[in-house]
């Protein structure tokens, strides 16, 4: 492993966005749990970051820094939380305060420092914080002050530690990336070598001395993450490795047919289907709870690839598309579960097959620009997501095959209008969604009592935040039209407004 920036994850909602920052300026960082420090690969960690996080550190059961962290050199920047915490171990002070800010704040830089080193000596940045840093710890000054705080910035006099009040990773912050930057480059004196060659090159590597001379097969869905992870395998591997496509009845109109053509006519891989839509459906009949559901489809995907490993002599091994999202919001130590993707979550807990998984570290833009690279083409890497769990995850409430019918034929509707209006390239995702309600409606003279049926459309970048696509009231009017004359079964189209948060991107 190459050198890298350990955040430690102390729960605040914008961790995600300081790895990704640091990742954007060219050097490789992770998320870790604070309990898990000691196992990180240490001579490789070149910089800590403390994240912020929910807790006010004289709580009772706030989480804690270990001062065997501290022995260690390596030099620390603690943001929000993370800076009350150094604050509050080393013997300083911190208090809660009546005034929480919240928002953009100005920053008056009151003494030259390596953080802000060519920077304006006053510019907003965002707060976020109801605790204030009364008293610094012994060896420490401030370096800036903000109207609620005069310790907005803290630094050691001899030793690299510093702790920020402020947000750098957001947005807001308007030198936020600099200071990252003069974090990783001047104090940790990182080079910026983290880029999508390099870990093709470690992927490589580690992906060859572990699976030696023998077989992986690899879960191929025809979406991005695991055409991107064919892909590589293929460049790794060559034809040491199987892809299989499960056909699981919850798919999109065509989408089989479409994956087999794909993989197996224009890309020749050895690409294998099983057709397993019986023992899904049968497994699902009755189930109408989310995370049930969820669980039920990710442990039924492992039974076939258990069933099929068999085939192959000397397999042991299976390559899924997993992202980093996927296991971040199927819950970690800190974060909770938001859902359990069937490929993370939803596993089986005495599973034989070793995973692997080489995108799980990385975000889907990311994921993405690896494939460009890999020489896939853009039809395939710029498809907009589909869950493995499919359909069943959109039909809310149980599952019939006359339900996959009703949101198959209106996601085919919205698929083709999305695209004759041009919106396929700038909406990141778009789908239908069956809710078990019923409305009376009029047709043709007739009284109708169908059910009604959800339009998604989102923007987003990494599907971690996204908000509501403003598809044109023209465009929205000719999809409702089409679907309430072409499906049977529905009587009723209405559109979804809200981001995420507060939603979630499907509805289940
Ligand atoms: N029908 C399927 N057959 C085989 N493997 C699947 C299938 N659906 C999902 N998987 C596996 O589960 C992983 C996670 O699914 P996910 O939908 O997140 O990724 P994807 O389908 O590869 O990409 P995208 O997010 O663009 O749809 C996939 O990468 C793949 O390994
Ligand atoms: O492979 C997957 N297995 C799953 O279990 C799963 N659940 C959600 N998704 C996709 O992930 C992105 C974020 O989804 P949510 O905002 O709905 O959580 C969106 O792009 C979703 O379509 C899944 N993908
Ligand atoms: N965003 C944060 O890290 C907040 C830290 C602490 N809970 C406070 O309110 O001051
Ligand atoms: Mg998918």
């Amino acid at each position: 492993m190459n050198d890298y920036i350990v955040v430690l994850d102390y729960g605040s909602q914008y961790n995600q966005l300081i790895v990704r920052r640091i990742r954007d300026l060219g050097v490789y960082a992770e998320l870790v749990h604070p309990d898990d420090f000691f196992s990180c690969d240490l001579p490789q960690v070149k910089g800590v970051i403390l994240s912020g996080g929910p807790n006010s550190v004289y709580d009772e059961n706030a989480p804690k820094l270990e001062t065997k962290l501290l022995d260690l050199k390596i030099p620390i920047l603690g943001i929000c939380y993370g800076m009350q915490l150094l604050v509050h171990t080393l013997g300083g002070v911190v208090e809660s305060n009546d005034l929480r800010e919240y928002g953009n704040t100005e920053l008056n830089i009151t003494k030259d420092n390596p953080l802000t080193k060519g920077l304006a000596f006053s510019f907003n940045v965002w707060m976020s914080h109801g605790d204030v840093v009364k008293t610094l710890p012994k060896g420490f000054i401030s370096v800036a002050s903000s109207k609620t705080t005069d310790h907005a910035m803290m630094m050691h006099e001899t030793q690299p530690i510093y702790g920020i009040q402020f947000h750098p990773e957001v947005r807001n912050t308007v030198h936020g990336i600099e200071i990252l930057d003069h974090f990783v480059k001047d104090i940790c004196k990182m080079d910026k070598n983290w880029s999508i060659p390099a870990f093709i090159e470690q992927k490589t590597l580690e992906i060859r001395e572990l699976v030696k001379d023998g077989h992986v097969i690899c879960a191929l869905s025809g979406g991005v993450d695991s055409s991107v992870v064919t892909a590589l395998l293929a460049h790794i591997l060559k034809d040491q490795f199987t892809p299989i496509f499960v056909d699981h009845g919850l798919l999109r109109k065509d989408e089989a047919l479409d994956v087999q053509n794909t993989f197996k006519r224009d890309f020749e891989t050895n690409l294998i289907t099983v057709d397993a839509k019986d023992r899904f459906f049968a497994k699902l009949k009755g189930i109408s709870d989310p995370e049930q559901k969820r669980k039920i489809i990710g442990n039924e995907f492992i039974k076939v690839f258990e069933e099929q490993i068999k085939n192959f002599k000397d397999a042991k091994y299976l390559a899924q598309g997993t992202l980093y999202t996927d296991v971040i919001e199927s819950g970690t130590k800190t974060a909770q579960t938001i859902k359990s993707h069937h490929n993370v979550g939803g596993l089986p807990k005495n599973m034989k097959l070793i995973l692997i998984e080489p995108l799980n570290t990385l975000f889907k833009d990311e994921v993405r620009d690896l494939g460009i690279r890999l020489g896939l083409p853009e039809s395939i890497v710029n498809r907009q997501p589909f869950p493995g769990p499919g359909l069943a995850i959109r039909i809310l409430g149980d599952i019939t095959p006359d339900k996959i019918r009703i949101v198959q034929e209106s996601d085919f509707i919205l698929r083709e209008e999305i695209k004759n209006h041009g919106l396929d390239k700038s909406i990141w995702q778009y789908f239908t969604v069956l809710t078990p309600l019923k409305t009376v409606g009029v047709m043709g003279d007739n009284r109708t009592y169908d059910y009604v049926l959800v339009i998604r459309a989102v923007t987003s970048i990494d599907g971690m935040t996204a908000d509501f696509a403003q598809i044109p009231y023209e465009t929205l009017q000719k999809i409702s039209n089409r679907m309430t004359n072409e499906v049977k079964g529905i009587n009723r189209v209405v559109y979804d407004i809200t981001s995420k948060p507060p939603g979630t991107i499907e509805w289940e």
